[in-house]
């Protein structure tokens, strides 16, 4: 029976000739990734049940700081310390350590830990990121990650898969963060509770590795178990870049979806997510001239070099307006490194902006930037939850890179269009 993505990787991983959604399949699982906030209660949970700290296989476990790094606290501090002495008691190779690395999901396609066909589970929501490669990722909770340390399996019930296809030329100042904020605010924040999503068409096709990235981030804020792009001669390239020789990998020509969405892009506007939620989607030029406090380029979302390169187009020879702060985080060291080389980093330092080293620090209000009583920000991060970003009363939209930039500039949230 021909079959969707996450039903080929469910059942290899299962041994099994084939799945159908609604199956319950115990699965081995190829990588496993912790960071140092939910690394720990995994931790705990491994001893609890073992009585000490062991991994089922060194090699096939990613241990990554990114949350509270470097450590803002001394609470931050003991679990980092925590994990540093597991990581060297068990030998991980795939661990790293502040400022070895980045964002956990960014390191995980960067450094092509992440491999079309595996089967990955994170404990944390967007672990979907490494779908843009081809991958089935989930996010899993800590004592289901403790089970995978120990045994290197987890049960999943096959999710049923939708086909979204993607048509049209993007039009100038409209990017893969515009597409799926305006598919999320289409199909609403449980328009695809545990659905296996797989991103198709001709716009997906054109799209490069950091914009996969955005669309399979976001999968898990319509609720999706997995999002998935297929793994093409893009992809390929992608792995070729570091001398690793992949193979194509998509659905069976045939595959049954529970639903396909059809989308075309060729007129879409900038989007907008208002407060308090990721489907409260806008086309900017409704939200422009709303004022803003802060804003923020970085995050897993959209924290990499083709962003930064989208974002310093507008900011080049202009500045921050006055009153409003821009912080600037790169996902990675890699990202960070490239931008630097080019003299990226220089155009943003020279606009005003915050620059830091990576992590993840704003993006959940958790240092760099958080928001106070009643402040506004526009961030091309992922969530706008009451509270995300800081003081419960501070409100957070959310937007492209370049949308964020033109903001900060104005002061105000602002159409990019006009700078581009
Ligand atoms: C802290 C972590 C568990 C959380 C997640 O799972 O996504 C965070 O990364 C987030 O983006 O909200
Ligand atoms: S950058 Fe934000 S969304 Fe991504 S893992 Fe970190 S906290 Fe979560």
């Amino acid at each position: 029976m021909p079959q969707t993505m996450a039903e080929k990787i469910l059942s290899r991983a299962s041994k099994r000739s084939s799945v159908s959604p609604g199956d319950i399949v115990e699965a081995d699982i190829d990588l496993a990734m912790v960071h140092d906030l939910t690394g720990p209660h995994v931790v705990e949970v491994v001893k609890e049940i073992a009585g000490e700290v062991k991994v089922w296989d060194p090699d096939k476990v990613a241990i990554i700081f990114d949350h509270h790094v470097p450590a803002d606290k001394i609470r931050a501090a003991e679990l980092q310390l925590i994990m540093r002495r597991v990581s060297r008691k068990l030998g991980i190779k795939k661990f790293h350590d502040v400022g070895r690395g980045g964002i956990c999901h960014q390191v995980l396609v960067e450094e092509r830990y992440a491999r079309p066909g595996m089967l990955i589970v994170g404990a944390d929501s967007h672990t979907v990121t490494s779908g843009a490669v081809g991958a089935f990722a989930t996010g899993i909770g800590a004592s289901d990650m403790a089970m995978v340390w120990l045994t290197g399996r987890l049960w999943f019930m096959v999710p049923e898969s939708v086909k979204v296809n993607i048509n049209g030329t993007l039009p100038k100042g409209v990017y893969a963060k515009d597409v799926i904020l305006h598919i999320i605010g289409t199909v609403t924040v449980d328009g695809a509770t545990y659905k296996a999503v797989e991103y198709h068409g001709e716009t997906v096709r054109r799209m490069n590795i950091a914009d996969r990235m955005t669309l399979a981030n976001m999968s898990v804020e319509m609720g999706a178990k997995a999002g998935m792009v297929p793994a093409d001669e893009t992809t390929v390239r992608f792995f070729e870049e570091v001398g690793i020789t992949i193979k194509p990998f998509g659905p069976d020509e045939g595959a049954e979806y529970a639903d396909v969405w059809e989308f075309d892009v060729s007129n879409l506007e900038p989007q907008v997510a208002a407060p308090h939620s990721v489907d409260n989607v806008r086309p900017v030029t409704e939200l422009e001239g709303t004022p803003i406090d802060q804003a923020f380029i970085g995050s897993c979302t959209n924290g990499r070099y083709e962003d930064f390169v989208e974002a310093a187009k507008i900011l080049k020879g202009r500045k921050i307006a006055d009153g409003v702060r821009c912080i600037a985080i790169p996902a990675s060291l890699k990202q960070y490194m490239k931008l630097l080389k080019e003299g990226i980093i220089d155009i943003l330092v020279d606009a005003g902006c915050f620059v830091a080293h990576s992590t993840c620090g704003p993006c959940l209000g958790g240092h760099l930037g958080v928001l106070g009583p009643g402040e506004v920000a526009i961030s091309s991060s992922n969530r706008n939850f009451k509270g995300r970003m800081g003081h419960p009363e501070s409100k957070v939209y959310l937007a492209s890179p370049a949308t964020v930039a033109a903001s900060a500039v104005e002061g105000k949230i602002a159409d990019p269009r006009k700078y581009l």
